[in-house]
């Protein structure tokens, strides 16, 4: 565990939630990520962009360590949460995944309740009576922008929602353990107009209390939701800055090629 808190380092656009100091990630001989330094700031959105393959999603999925799940898989650098390096190995992974949230892109509600989609993870990391559950609940489906809809619906299976819905109740699902950081892999790419303008308002109220980052193949998106872009190639970190200047005058050439449609 380092010792070195840089929760208060100033950046940019912040403090630095998370920091990332020369990762290196691979996919046994393939090396997936090269390198990558960068700042999330806290309480603010930041989105990756780049080329299908660039290593968006590698990267997120180093934020919460899911690729331990995998044999073959090999990372070096530094991920410092709050200034605690996450990749240490003393680091409780049960208590790091609860810090740190993530929603996939293709909604997973549990074939459970969407009572229980909620209280199961909850209950994983805290011992709550009937009513502070229920209490816990219905405060994470009104954060997720959920509870209006299913209110009547508690004890109805999750997976009968719709794709948006679920798509909520996932967000609700994370929220629910209260995450420092909600890590967020196309939350919209499997949804309508309509459901994706709930998730876009979401992300913004949810920025308030969280640190966001997101993967997002939708450059508008982006430029419509976060705070912070970082623009990825071929595993490597091309640039990464407040959104409004990488959209409106990006200084490496690639990335002006990328989301000016010229590749990708
Ligand atoms: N399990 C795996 N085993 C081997 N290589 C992998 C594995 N997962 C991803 N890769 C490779 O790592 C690179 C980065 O993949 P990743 O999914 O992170 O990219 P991405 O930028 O998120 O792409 P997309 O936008 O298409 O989702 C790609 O070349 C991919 O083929």
């Amino acid at each position: 565990m380092s010792g070195d808190d840089v929760s208060t380092t100033a950046t940019s656009t912040g403090s630095a939630k998370l920091k990332v100091n020369n990762l290196n990630f691979h996919y046994g001989d393939f090396q997936a990520l090269k390198q990558i330094s960068l700042e999330i700031p806290s309480n603010q959105v930041t989105a990756f962009i780049g080329p299908s393959g660039c290593g968006k999603s590698t990267l997120l999925r180093c934020f919460n360590r899911i690729h331990d799940l995998y044999p073959g898989l090999r990372t070096d650098g530094e991920i410092l949460l709050n200034g605690q390096n996450i990749n240490d190995k003393r680091i409780d992974i049960h208590l790091l995944r609860a810090r740190i949230g993530m929603v996939f892109q293709k909604p997973t509600p549990f074939p459970m309740t969407v009572f229980d989609n909620i209280a199961f993870g909850v209950k994983l990391y805290e011992r709550l009576s009937s009513r502070d559950m229920e209490e816990r609940v219905e405060w994470a489906l009104k954060k997720a922008a959920l509870w209006d809809e299913v209110k009547d619906k508690l004890r109805k299976n999750g997976q009968s929602l719709s794709g948006g819905q679920q798509q909520r109740l996932c967000i609700a699902r994370t929220i629910a353990v209260k995450p420092e950081v909600i890590l967020l892999d196309e939350p919209t790419s499997a949804l309508d107009p309509i459901s994706t303008g709930y998730i876009e308002d979401l992300i913004n109220e949810l920025k308030q209390d969280y640190t966001i980052a997101m993967v997002t193949h939708n450059m508008q998106q982006a430029a419509r939701v976060s705070d912070v872009t970082a623009f990825m190639y071929l595993g490597e970190m091309v640039e990464c800055g407040p959104t409004d200047g990488i959209f409106t005058h990006p200084e490496k050439k690639q990335t002006e090629d990328y989301i000016t449609g010229r590749y990708g």
